[in-house]
C-alpha cells in the first residue's frame, strides 16, 4: 500500500525548525512536520507554584492548543467554551512531564518555564511535534539566562524528541498524517533522548490487540524516527547544542603522517575501526612540515595531531614512534627519524646504530619500539597512548619487508626481524599494533555514537 507523498513506511515528513519565530518570549519555535505547523514559545516568570518556594528549584508548565481553524473544520475555542477537553489536559500534561524529564530543576533557581504550543494547522502527530518544536524553544529560553549569567551551567541533560507511529493496515508506519492516524488501528507516541533511553511511550490498540512483535516493530520505528528528529533539533540549534552534548565528529579521521609506511600500517590496523581513514594526501595537506620539538613521544604526537586537527577540523589521529636502545642510553629514542642527521634516510640511521652498537655484545643489545599515539578531536578533546614491542638489535640486517629499522629489530619470542615477517604479522604484535589497540578502547569510550 502506497502511502500518501509516496513516503517510506519508515520516512518521516520534511521536518523545519525555525528558531527565533515571534519576537516577545525567551524561546520561539515554529516546528514544521509535514503539514503540521505548531509554534512553540518557552517564557521565564521568576516565580513558582507555592509548593516549591524557597526551595531554590525552578518548576516547568505546559499549556498546548489548537487554533480554530487549524482543522479541516473549525473547531470552538476552548476559551470560548469555558473549559480545557480531556485530550488538551492530557497533551499538555504530556509535554509538561517530557521537558521536565530532561531539564535539571534544581539548576534553574526559583523560576518557572511556561512552554505553549500553539496547533496553527493540524495533519496529525501535533502533540509530538509539539514536543520537539518545545524543547528547542526551552534550550533557547535557558541558553539567554545561561548567557546573562543567570544561571551557572546549562541545565538540559538530554535532548528530547517525540514521534508517531502506528499500523495502519498491515503496515508498521512511522510519523502518521492525519489521513493515516484516522486510519490506524494501532496508535502509540515515542518519545525519546538522544540516548536512545524512552522518556515515554503510549500505546494504544485502538481497534484490535496488537502483539509483541508489533510493539517491538513500532519502538524500531520511533528509535529511527527520534534519532532524525534530534538531528534537525541539533542542525537547528547549532553551537548550543554541540555545548551541551559535547560537538559530533562525523565519521571521518585523518591520519597525521608523512611516512607512507606508516600510514600503510596504521590503515591495516584500522581496518575493523568504524571510521574512514584519511590521509594527509586525501586532505591537500601531503608533505606539511611539523616541528616535532617536544621531549616526549607523547608530546610530539600530541604536536602533530594538534597541527592537523586545527587545519581539517577532523578528528586526527599520529603516530610518534622510535627506537630505544638500552646499551646507548635508550638512544635514538624521539631523536630515531633524524638519528643520522636532520633527513637522514632509513638506511643511513641504520648505519649510525650499526656503529654505536660496535663491540656490544648480543645479551646486552635489547631494545624496545615505542609509538605514541594522540587523538584530538576537534573540539580541542585529545588522548594520547603508549604501546611498546620488546626485541634486540641484530648484527645485520635481515628481511626485505617494513621500513626503519625493522631490518634490524629481532622480535622477542620470534628469532625474526619484523622485515622478516609478513606485514600482517607485524602489524598484529608490533609498537603500534599494541598503541592503536588502547586507542581503539579509549575512543569508544569518549565517542558516543
Ligand atoms: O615500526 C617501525 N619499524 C621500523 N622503524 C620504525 C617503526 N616505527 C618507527 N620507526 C622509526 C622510523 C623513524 O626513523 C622513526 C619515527 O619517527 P617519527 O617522527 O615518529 O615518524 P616520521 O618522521 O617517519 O613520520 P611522521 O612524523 O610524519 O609521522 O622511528
Ligand atoms: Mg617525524
Amino acid at each position: 500500500m502506497a502511502r500518501i507523498n509516496n513516503r517510506k513506511n519508515d520516512e518521516i515528513r520534511d521536518i523545519k525548525i525555525t528558531r527565533n519565530y515571534t519576537k516577545y518570549a525567551e524561546g520561539s519555535v515554529l516546528i514544521e512536520m509535514g503539514e503540521t505547523k505548531v509554534i512553540c514559545t518557552a517564557s521565564i516568570e521568576d516565580k513558582v507554584p507555592p509548593f516549591l518556594r524557597h526551595t531554590g528549584t525552578g518548576w516547568i508548565n505546559a499549556e498546548y492548543s489548537m487554533l480554530p481553524r487549524s482543522t479541516h473544520q473549525r473547531k470552538i475555542r476552548e476559551a470560548s467554551r469555558g473549559k480545557l477537553d480531556g485530550r488538551t489536559q492530557e497533551i499538555q500534561r504530556l509535554i509538561g512531564r517530557t521537558i521536565r524529564s530532561v531539564v535539571d530543576l534544581s539548576k534553574i533557581g526559583e523560576r518557572t518555564i511556561w512552554v505553549d504550543c500553539d496547533v496553527i494547522q493540524a495533519d496529525g502527530g501535533t502533540r509530538t511535534a509539539s514536543i520537539t518544536g518545545a524543547f528547542v524553544a526551552v534550550v533557547d529560553a535557558l541558553n539567554k539566562l545561561h548567557k546573562s549569567k543567570a544561571i551557572k551551567e546549562m541545565p538540559i541533560t538530554n535532548f528530547v524528541s517525540a514521534i508517531s507511529v502506528g499500523i495502519v493496515g498491515q503496515e508498521h508506519m512511522l510519523d502518521l498524517c492525519y489521513e493515516e492516524d484516522s486510519n490506524a488501528h494501532v496508535d502509540m507516541n515515542v518519545i525519546m533522548t538522544d540516548k536512545g533511553e524512552f522518556v515515554e511511550v503510549q500505546g494504544t490498540g485502538e481497534e484490535r490487540p496488537f502483539s509483541r512483535n508489533d510493539l517491538n516493530k513500532l519502538l524500531e520505528l520511533g528509535e529511527k524516527g527520534n534519532k532524525e528528529l534530534i538531528k534537525a533539533q541539533r542542525a537547528a540549534l547549532g553551537e548550543i547544542a554541540d555545548e551541551i552534548l559535547g560537538m559530533e565528529y562525523g565519521n571521518e579521521v585523518v591520519i597525521a603522517t608523512n611516512n607512507a609506511h606508516k600510514l600503510e600500517e596504521i590503515g591495516a590496523i584500522l581496518e575493523d575501526f568504524e571510521y574512514n581513514v584519511y590521509s594527509l594526501k586525501d586532505v591537500d595537506l601531503a608533505g606539511i612540515e611539523i616541528v616535532e620539538d617536544g621531549k616526549t613521544f607523547e608530546h610530539n604526537a600530541l604536536i602533530k595531531a594538534r597541527t592537523i586537527a586545527k587545519k581539517t577540523k577532523m578528528i586526527t589521529i599520529a603516530d610518534d614512534s622510535g627506537l630505544e636502545v638500552d646499551a646507548i642510553g635508550k638512544k635514538p629514542g624521539i631523536y630515531s627519524a633524524r638519528f643520522a642527521g636532520e633527513n637522514a634516510t632509513d638506511e643511513e640511521n641504520r648505519q649510525k646504530l650499526m656503529k654505536s652498537l660496535n663491540n656490544v655484545a648480543a645479551s646486552q643489545r635489547t631494545a624496545r619500539f615505542v609509538s605514541a599515539i594522540a587523538v584530538v578531536f576537534p573540539d580541542g578533546k585529545e588522548f594520547v597512548v603508549r604501546g611498546t614491542c620488546e626485541g634486540a638489535i641484530g648484527f645485520e640486517e635481515k628481511g626485505k619487508n617494513g621500513f626503519g629499522y625493522d631490518p634490524l629489530f629481532i622480535v622477542s619470542g620470534y628469532n625474526k626481524t619484523f622485515a622478516e615477517m609478513p606485514s600482517s604479522v607485524k602489524n598484529s604484535i608490533s609498537h603500534r599494533a599494541n598503541a592503536l589497540k588502547l586507542m581503539k578502547s579509549e575512543f569508544s569510550k569518549r565517542v558516543v555514537r
